[in-house]
C-alpha cells in the first residue's frame, strides 16, 4: 500500500551536511521506549531544507572550533508519537525507567514538559542534538537486557557517548535536563551554552525543559503534522 510522502522541501541531513554525527536512537532500542519506534524504518536524518541548512551553518563555526554537531532525533513521523502515547498508559511497562526517567513518574511525562503528544518534530524544522569533540571517540552499541545507569549520573558512569558533557544523557527526562538548571555549573554549563548560543545566533529556539531540543524558526510548517515514514523513500519522487 501507499505510504505519505514528504513534501519536496525536506531533505535528508546527510545531503546538505555529511560532516554532521548521527545517532539516530528511536531507530534504535536505546531509548526510553526500549524498542525501535514506529515509523522510523532507516536511521536517518530528515529536515525541511532551511532547518538542515541552518544546521550546516551551524556546523561550519563550530568545526572551526574542534566540534561537531551530533543528531538524536530529526522529523519525527505522527505514528512515533502516537507510540509514545500508548507507551505512557502502559502503566505495567517501566523497563527503561532506570535510564531515562528514574525520578519522575511515568505519567508526569506528558504533563511535566517531556515528551509532547502533538510534537514539533513532526512538523520538520524540529532537531535533538549534542556536541562532540572532534575527533570523535567510537561508541559501542546498547545490548537490550544491560543494567541501566540514571541519566544524571557522573558522565562515566552513565551509558557511553562521545558527546560532550551536558551534565545529563540525552532524552534525560529529569529537571536537570533543563536547559539553564543552576545545578549545572562549569564545563556542563559552558557546553549546553555554547550549542544554545550558537544555535539560537542561527535561528534556532531552546525547549526550557530539554538542553538537546531546537526548533528552526520560523517554520516552514506551523501547524502540519506529518506523518511520512522514516526512509529513503519518503523523499524519493515527493511532492
Ligand atoms: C521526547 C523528546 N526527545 C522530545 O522531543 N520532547 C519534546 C517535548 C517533543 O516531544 O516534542
Ligand atoms: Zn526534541
Amino acid at each position: 500500500h501507499t505510504e505519505p510522502k514528504a513534501p519536496k522541501d525536506f531533505v535528508a541531513l546527510s545531503s546538505v551536511d555529511a560532516t554532521i554525527i548521527q545517532e539516530i536512537r528511536y531507530f534504535t532500542r536505546h531509548n526510553f521506549v526500549g524498542e525501535r519506534v514506529d515509523g522510523y524504518r532507516q536511521p536517518m536524518c530528515i529536515l525541511t531544507r532551511p532547518a538542515a541548512q541552518a544546521l550546516h551553518k551551524a556546523q561550519k563555526q563550530l568545526l572551526r572550533r574542534g566540534y561537531s554537531l551530533k543528531v538524536y532525533d530529526c522529523y519525527r513521523p505522527q505514528r512515533a508519537v502516537d507510540h509514545f502515547v500508548r507507551w505512557a498508559k502502559d502503566l505495567s511497562d517501566q523497563s527503561m525507567k532506570d535510564e531515562f526517567y528514574p525520578r519522575v513518574d511515568k505519567t508526569r511525562l506528558f504533563a511535566d514538559g517531556y515528551i509532547a503528544e502533538k510534537s514539533g518534530h513532526s512538523r520538520g524544522s524540529t532537531v535533538d542534538l549534542t556536541l562532540v569533540k572532534l575527533p570523535a571517540k567510537p561508541t559501542r552499541p546498547y545490548r537490550p537486557g544491560e543494567p541501566l545507569t540514571p541519566c544524571y549520573a557522573p558522565k562515566d558512569q552513565r551509558f557511553p557517548d562521545n558527546s560532550v558533557d551536558m551534565g545529563t544523557g540525552y532524552d534525560c527526562f529529569d529537571t536537570l535536563s533543563h536547559t539553564l538548571d543552576p545545578r549545572i555549573q562549569g564545563e556542563q554549563r559552558a557546553n549546553r551554552l555554547l550549542l544554545k548560543n550558537t544555535l539560537e545566533n542561527l535561528g534556532f529556539v531552546n525547549l526550557a525543559e530539554e538542553w538537546w531540543h531546537y526548533t528552526f524558526k520560523p517554520e516552514a510548517y506551523p501547524d502540519t503534522y506529518f506523518d511520512f515514514p522514516v526512509s529513503r523513500r519518503s523523499l524519493t519522487g515527493h511532492r
